[in-house]
């Protein structure tokens, strides 16, 4: 029976690319997804196997992390039109390069301090006892990122550790927080969670972290000194990897990775939980009954 090869592309596809301009003290992001594709004449890859013509997903790929810093990255639009002419020069059986960019925006919440526009839910938890009533307000998704002034070193090494010591890293999480109201009457509910989410933005923009652990322990304290109506704060937060991007074996004069061009990792995550308690105030176990995970 006779076949015929009909349409067919090939590429690299979601690469998350974030490009972190740091020149001066107010640095600048732009994080991407991005996705290539080539088509054209491929018919020998797919018949007779031939790989001649096919330049590696994988090439295309660093590609895709290079441009971030060769070209940078103004608009989702500007970059891909500059990376789809490199990657049509750079293969010539492709007719065409077809690149597709998403874009997250981040809000700037300090010099080198972001949070992901749009994303984060509002959340509550009443749990209304014969004795007591218990309010959890909350906030989950809220995606945050310091792109200095956070490091990871010092840690308990063993025979697995490859884990290098970062002095200079890129914090993100996506945070779920729940803080527990001491008292139920007379609160103004939305303008306590606005207090609070202000002081957990201003406290993880305004603190070195050593880990995020550490991170979280003061912004639980910071809301805690900040609002004398809550007991206790809860957090669980993914430490959202974002790998400096190896540059060193690119055959290209000059270039450099000096903390601006990383690959954001979605998977495995560390996850960092803790609860910050008020001394002087009772446990109460039936708030956080059937409250799904750490928190
Ligand atoms: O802030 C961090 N805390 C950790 O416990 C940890 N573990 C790890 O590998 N990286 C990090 N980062």
């Amino acid at each position: 029976m006779a076949h015929t090869l009909g349409l067919n592309q090939y590429g690299k596809a979601e690469s998350r690319v974030v490009r972190i301009v740091r020149d001066t003290q107010r640095h600048e992001i732009r994080d991407l997804n991005v996705s290539t594709s080539l088509r054209g004449d491929f018919a020998d890859a797919h018949i007779s196997g031939d790989q001649a013509a096919v330049l590696p997903t994988d090439t295309q790929k660093n590609t895709a992390f290079a441009y971030a810093k060769l070209h940078g990255v103004t608009s989702p639009e500007d970059y891909a039109l500059a990376l789809g002419g490199r990657l049509l020069d750079a293969c010539p059986a492709a007719g065409a390069a077809q690149v597709r960019v998403e874009e997250y925006g981040w809000d700037r919440i300090g010099d080198h301090s972001f949070v992901r526009r749009g994303g984060s839910v509002r959340t509550a938890v009443v749990t209304a006892g014969r004795d007591a009533t218990h309010v959890l307000s909350g906030i989950s998704g809220l995606a945050l990122l310091n792109s200095t002034d956070s490091e990871f070193t010092g840690f308990l090494k063993d025979e697995f550790t490859t884990l290098a010591e970062a002095d200079d890293r890129v914090l993100a999480t996506s945070l779920t927080a729940r803080w527990r109201h001491t008292d139920v009457d007379g609160v103004d509910w939305n303008a306590s969670h606005e207090a609070v989410t202000a002081t957990l933005l201003r406290t993880f923009a305004g603190t070195y972290s050593r880990a995020l652990q550490e991170t979280l322990y003061s912004m639980g304290c910071a809301v805690l000194d900040a609002q004398p109506g809550l007991a206790e704060i809860r957090f669980s937060a993914p430490n959202l990897h974002h790998f400096l991007v190896d540059f060193s074996g690119f055959k290209v004069d000059g270039l450099s990775n000096d903390g601006e061009v990383f690959v954001a990792s979605d998977r495995p995550y560390g996850l960092i939980e803790a609860q910050v308690t008020r001394d002087d105030v009772p446990p109460a176990d039936d708030a956080w009954l059937a409250v799904a995970g750490f928190c």
